[in-house]
């Protein structure tokens, strides 16, 4: 699952390579090794259960993390918000989450059009993750007062923003879910990075937590996908869900097979080394003096652009200078980022910051993870605007 192995299809390199892709590890690229395996696929019909392949990868991440059944869901997105409406029966309802957790920022308002459920969302005191103090200090508790939507779902992410969640913490979390009949469901659109810097086996996540949903098309660098996993009579309703809002795919068997790749390859070696990318260059930062929002578990450097004044187009477009795509303060590595990009990532960085030194931005508004603006660049990396004409 080397960097090395990106296809090799007679398409210009932008249109497969992610070398200098630092926007999301959503951005991976399918394998040669993975459109190869897609053409020896099973055939069958999905909906029915009867894809041979689809069955072989749902039971395989369902294995990997202790629970009895497993749902190939098409999107983290999908993934996610089937396995909330699942835990959630008799509104009002609501669900807790951090502030920044991507079932609240960015799922389009699922929880409220799709579950009806408010969601109450956290600022961690600690500044990185939820503590059980944080969660009983908000949430709504089921006492009979008709003015309260009782949460019944914790929705946790692991990691957020890179930031791995102590297993301790969850533990605590967990138990005190349990004394209060509360579900848990994880968010693990980046579970795997989580495990590889940890060590902590999959398993192990998977017996905290009621439901998680597993991306395979972030860093385990699948084109399409995501396993929703947990207890048997939770995954048939889910897979319920999953049919009512569209998701009953039919011959899923060649993006099964392109996914289980990597499931069954040496995933960790290559995300290790993703991180590796990302301590390097928080290090850099360090050393810079520029400040960083959170720190570098895993394969994210969030860059503190208002302590550093920094403007997010300013940025992206020194990424372009510098050959490397950036969507914000976001500095994603995944495992096919070359080790040029990382090079190129720090002259950017460091332009953009004696910029900001010279020219201040102050950010108004929200911090955004992205700049949908700032991404306007064609295949071959050049911005197809000037954006806010700066000049530099
Ligand atoms: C933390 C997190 N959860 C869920 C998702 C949703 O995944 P998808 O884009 O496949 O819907 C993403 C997106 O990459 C994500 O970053
Ligand atoms: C935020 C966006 O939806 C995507 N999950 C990403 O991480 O790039």
């Amino acid at each position: 699952m080397t960097a090395e192995k990106t296809a090799t299809m007679d398409l210009p390199p932008e249109y497969i390579s992610a070398a200098n892709d630092l926007r999301s590890d959503t951005f991976t690229t399918p394998t040669e090794a993975m459109i190869k395996a897609a053409l020896n696929a099973s055939v069958g019909d999905a909906v029915y259960g009867e894809d041979v392949d689809t069955a072989r990868l749902e039971q395989t991440v369902a294995r990997l993390a202790g629970k009895e059944a497993g749902l190939f869901c098409v999107s983290g997105t999908m993934s996610n918000q089937i396995a909330l409406r699942t835990h959630l029966y008799q509104p009002p309802y609501s669900i807790l989450c951090d502030y920044r957790a991507h079932v609240y920022t960015h799922e389009a308002a699922g929880l409220a059009i799709l579950s009806q459920a408010m969601v109450v969302p956290v600022i961690p005191s600690n500044g990185n993750y939820l503590t059980l103090e944080d969660i009983k200090s908000h949430y709504v508790p089921d006492d009979g007062d008709i003015h309260g939507a009782p949460t019944k779902v914790l929705s946790l992410e692991n990691t957020l923003h890179g930031i791995v969640y102590p297993l301790e913490e969850l533990v605590r979390i967990k138990a005190w879910c349990m004394e209060n009949g509360m579900k848990l469901h994880c968010d693990g659109a980046r579970i795997w990075n989580a495990v590889a810097e940890t060590k902590v086996p999959l398993k192990q996540f998977g017996e905290l937590f009621d439901s998680i949903s597993i991306c395979l098309s972030k860093s385990m660098g699948a084109p399409i996908g995501s396993i929703l996993v947990g207890n048997a009579k939770f995954i048939r309703k889910a897979n319920h869900f999953r049919k009512q809002q569209g998701g009953g795919i039919r011959q899923s068997g060649m993006i099964s097979r392109m996914a289980l790749v990597n499931v069954d390859g040496d995933w960790k070696t290559d995300l290790l080394r993703s991180h590796a990318l990302a301590h390097d260059l928080a290090a850099f930062c360090k050393v810079k003096g520029i400040p960083l929002e959170s720190p570098a578990d895993t394969n994210f450097v969030f860059i503190d652009l208002r302590a550093a004044k920094m403007n997010p187009d300013v940025l992206v477009k020194k990424g372009l200078k510098y050959n490397v795509k950036l969507m914000g303060g976001r500095i994603s590595f995944h495992y096919q980022v070359s080790d040029e990009s990382l090079a190129n990532v720090k002259q950017a960085l460091l332009e953009a910051f004696e910029y900001a030194k010279e020219h201040p931005f102050d950010q108004n508004g929200p911090t955004q993870i992205y700049r949908s603006e700032s991404t306007e660049i064609d295949v071959h990396g050049n911005a197809i605007q000037d954006i806010k004409g700066y000049k530099y």
